[in-house]
């Protein structure tokens, strides 16, 4: 690892339970003081908590029969207080200050919103508060929700321009097999050019768990395709941060692909939330793709679908409907009406907000 570093640790709601569902206030003491070696070897974090449900669970008892989704929004409305009064605690006794972010998907969807919660999570960093990040769980329902905190953990990675993602869960990381099965081995490098390990991972979650296994591979290839060190670790195990610092960690390490600019990273993570979609000409897609730096003129795009206004993503495809990329818009659609197929006119993406899929 390099040091010092900018880490981002994200702590499964399994991690800081207990087989019976109630907080397990021991192991969360144990990773504040294993967080906090890393915060004196230098190093800046910022942390990704889930939990909040089951310090709900613990602390209010509602009636079986209420419907589960009010059941979770008043368990994360009411855990959340005693999650983060922990956290509070314990790093006070460490002498460390926190703070409390918690963010929906919409957070990440705008530029200006991404930007301001950037500059306070950084900001935070720099007077030596430690960010403690959740899901706010109270407002995000359904479709609004991110896919588990391993998908708000990667976000906040790609944001703070982390060099390492921890994500720690309750098992050593990914198995060839069910991890119960002795016969199982535990996979410690994920190669850049690994394209899936589905063939190993079952559906199969931990109980308190949201995403599972499958998803957490996939958020954290997404994650090390951006350039960042990606690692899936035991957060029961004693002395798992301890045994990282010192590169002695069992765990799975994805190797990470060439580190993309800030913008592209932002980039990256909008596949679910362009407002526009984007056609361009065969021309357009040869230059784009070509390995010159090209932005996209108006005078190849042939049709533009959606609404949307300067600074919004929107999805490229070619001709025949294939996803090319993403960008950020550089005017409105109203705009790009009028310019639509037209020479000499303001680039609508420019390249440095351009990113392109890979395609095999
Ligand atoms: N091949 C595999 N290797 C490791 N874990 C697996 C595998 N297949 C399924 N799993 C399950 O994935 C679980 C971890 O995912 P998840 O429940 O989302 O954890 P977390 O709550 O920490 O995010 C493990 O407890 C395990 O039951
Ligand atoms: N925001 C929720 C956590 C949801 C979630 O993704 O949990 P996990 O799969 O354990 O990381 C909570 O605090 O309970």
């Amino acid at each position: 690892m390099k040091h010092p570093s900018t880490l981002v640790i994200k702590i499964g709601s399994n991690v800081l339970t207990q087989a019976d569902g109630l907080p397990d206030l021991g192991r969360m003491e144990h990773l504040v003081g294993q967080i906090m070696q890393l915060l004196k070897a230098g190093n800046k974090l910022v942390l990704v908590s889930s939990g909040a449900v089951a310090f709900g669970r613990q602390a209010v008892s509602i009636p079986e029969k209420l419907n589960p989704i009010s059941k979770r929004q008043i368990w994360a409305a009411t855990g959340q207080v005693h999650l983060i009064e922990a956290y509070q605690q314990l790093f006070q006794k460490q002498g460390k200050s926190v703070a409390q972010i918690l963010v929906t998907k919409e957070d990440f969807r705008d530029r200006k919103h991404f930007l301001n919660m950037k500059n306070c999570m950084e900001g935070l960093m720099q007077q030596n508060i430690l960010p403690i990040v959740n899901e706010n769980d109270t407002v995000t329902i359904t479709e609004l929700m991110f896919t588990d905190n391993d998908e708000l953990a990667s976000l906040t990675a790609a944001m703070v321009n982390a060099d390492s993602l921890i994500l720690l869960s309750n098992v050593d990381g990914i198995f060839t097999g069910n991890p119960a099965d002795p016969d199982s081995k535990l996979i410690e490098w994920v190669s850049s050019d690994t394209k899936d390990l589905s063939e190993y991972i079952s559906a199969a979650k931990s109980s308190f768990g949201r995403g599972g296994m499958l998803t957490k591979f996939s958020t954290a290839k997404k994650s090390a395709d951006l350039g960042i060190n990606v690692i899936i670790a035991n957060g029961k195990r004693d002395g798992v941060l301890e045994e990282y610092l010192s590169g002695k960690l069992a765990c799975t390490y994805f190797e990470p692909k060439k580190k993309k600019q800030a913008p592209k990273k932002w980039l990256a993570h909008g596949a679910q939330y362009y407002k526009g979609e984007v056609f361009i000409n065969e021309g357009a897609k040869a230059s784009l793709t070509s390995a010159v730096i090209r932005s996209l003129l108006p005078v190849g795009v042939t049709r533009i679908e959606g609404e949307f206004s300067k600074g919004d993503i929107l999805l490229i495809r070619d001709e025949k409907g294939i996803k090319i990329g993403l960008g950020r818009a550089e005017y409105s659609s109203k705009s790009a009406v009028e310019k639509l197929g037209q020479k000499n006119q303001k680039a609508l993406i420019h390249y440095d907000y351009l990113y392109l899929f890979d395609h095999d």
